[in-house]
């Protein structure tokens, strides 16, 4: 699904208009049934409503709401925040339809504001897509009682005093919902970690703006939704044999760290892997081949650590469909070393994570010799030491896109949304996944997962983008079963599932 920014929402908006073609009134009452609906059928006409709207089209919405709700006999009291002398047009032409059915409540100075209870709803409508400066004045108190209030509070297509597209500062003051309901497209700001707050459940209305604009219109965003993500998953042909699903290798653990090539093993295993041979110390032969007897093994020649060098010959690091290297490594000199060596010697893209990343951190000259198209999967904190502190969430998806570019790498930076920065400068948020996958082991799993896509021949930022919705989608379904807060990362491996 694209992520368009504010201006193409509104190139949007009147496209659809000129040729669907639609009156921009007609456009709001779609707009406004459309959370009309939702709202009915989440919420008994029993509940009071407090709807609070602004005096451009998003307060519009909110009229039109209001109407809509009261017809269907809900205790609906209306306030409108005058901020400003003047309505949009199709805000006065829903105000003076909603006066036929009720008084609203007109706020100017502070004492206007009325209570809210617990048991109420709120509906923000005060400020939308346009919101071209910081609340101040009235506006910021209404939001500021709001977000004091115990009530429950749902925004329409966006939290007042949220831009869509770039940061707000520190001080502003922004309304905290608990539910987003956008229109037809999710906006950049829902994506962002620091947001979280602003944004609440957030969820998509389709208005059926126009498909061909959607189409035709460039962007470097996008959210992975559930069809997309089936779409990218092959079939398997009926006379296909383990040949054809690539033979990978995983480079992992270390002593006391055996666990973390034990996930990553299994995880690759339950996504598809043909064979898959483990390159680990010594220490966690016995441990590997008892836990993982799918798996071949190579003992690493030393006890404790990875060396790269092993008495079992087989084939060489390049000779492998997809190398996967970094769970629990740990970064001795020796396993500095062997990543140099890996890195000189391998023709085709690998997976990089955990201490591979902060190897390369260290030794900043190894960056020059991934291999183009490779994926790293970088933590907040294993990004930072890879590139540098950032100022807020646009300024850290700005830098990600220049590494990915610069270093003609995918970067998968986990997260509540992981943010996969293609080399191209694209990047696709995730949409699966809970804060119960914020355990150890979780990010082993995920480089198996991606490590056995590659071997399989996805290219790398599908295997990217695939393996990061079928890891949170893990997650998801796990934590349906037994909640969030007992998840593990076997969990995860035990609820993969290839048949979206
Ligand atoms: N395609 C769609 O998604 C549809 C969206 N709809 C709804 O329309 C709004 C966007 O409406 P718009 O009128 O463009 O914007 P707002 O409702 O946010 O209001 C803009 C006016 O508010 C002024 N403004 C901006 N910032 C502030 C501020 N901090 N304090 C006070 N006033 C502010 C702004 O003034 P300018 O000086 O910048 O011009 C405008 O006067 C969208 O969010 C949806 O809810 C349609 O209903 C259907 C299609
Ligand atoms: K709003």
């Amino acid at each position: 699904m694209k992520i368009l920014n504010v201006n193409q929402i509104r190139e949007l908006d009147q496209y659809t208009i000129q040729h669907e073609p639609i009156a921009p009134i007609n456009l709001m009452e779609r707009a406004s049934e459309a959370f009309a609906d939702w709202f009915v059928a989440k919420f008994p006409a029993t509940r009071p409503v407090k709807i609070f709207c602004g005096l451009g089209n998003n307060g519009g919405d909110g009229m039109a709401v209001a109407r809509m709700l009261l017809q269907l006999d809900y205790n609906v009291e209306v306030n409108v925040v005058r901020y400003a002398p003047r309505e949009s047009d199709d805000c006065a032409h829903n105000h003076r339809r909603l006066k036929l059915l009720t008084n609203p409540n007109y706020i100017e100075k502070p004492q206007d504001m009325p209570a809210l209870r617990h048991n109420e709803i709120v509906i923000d409508a005060i400020l939308g897509s346009g919101l071209s400066r910081p609340t101040e004045g009235i506006v910021k108190t209404v939001i500021e009682a709001i977000n004091r209030s115990p009530a429950m509070v749902i925004s329409i297509d966006i939290a007042s005093g949220l831009y869509a597209d770039r940061p707000n500062q520190p001080g502003d003051v922004i309304v905290e919902p608990d539910y987003t309901l956008t229109f037809q497209l999710p906006k950049l700001a829902f994506l962002l970690p620091k947001n979280s707050r602003y944004v609440g459940n957030w969820q998509v209305l389709d208005i059926r703006l126009s498909r061909r604009y959607i189409d035709q219109t460039r962007t470097l965003y996008y959210y992975t939704n559930p069809e997309e993500a089936r779409l990218l998953l092959r079939t398997r042909d009926r006379f296909s044999h383990k040949g054809t699903f690539g033979h990978a290798l995983l480079l992992a653990g270390s002593y006391g760290k055996i666990g973390a090539a034990l996930l990553a093993s299994r995880a690759c295993l339950r996504s598809g892997v043909g064979l898959l041979t483990v390159q680990t110390p010594r220490c966690g032969y016995d441990i590997l081949q008892t836990n993982v007897p799918e798996a071949m093994c190579r003992p690493d020649q030393h006890e404790h650590v990875l060396t790269g060098m092993s008495d079992i010959s087989g084939p060489d690091f390049s000779e492998y469909s997809a190398v996967g290297v970094g769970p629990g490594i740990g970064q001795s000199p020796e396993t500095v070393s062997m990543l140099r060596g890996l890195l000189q010697s391998l023709r085709k893209p690998a997976v990089f994570d955990a201490d591979a990343l902060n190897i390369l951190a260290k030794n900043r000259d190894l960056l020059g010799l991934l291999p183009e198209r490779s994926i790293l999967t970088p933590h907040p904190k294993e990004f930072e030491r890879l590139t540098q502190r950032w100022e807020n969430d646009y300024d850290k998806l700005e830098i990600l896109q220049d590494f990915a570019r610069r270093y003609d790498v995918v970067v998968v930076l986990k997260g509540a949304h992981t943010a996969i920065a293609t080399p191209e400068g694209e990047v696709h948020f995730n949409s699966t996944g809970n804060p119960g996958l914020s355990t150890g082991g979780t990010g082993d799993v995920l480089t198996g997962v991606i490590t056995a896509l590659l071997a399989q021949g996805y290219d790398p930022v599908e295997a990217s983008v695939l393996g990061v919705y079928s890891h949170g989608l893990a997650g998801d379904i796990a934590a349906a079963n037994r909640g969030q807060i007992g998840l593990t990362a076997t969990d995860v491996i035990e609820h993969l599932r290839w048949n979206m």
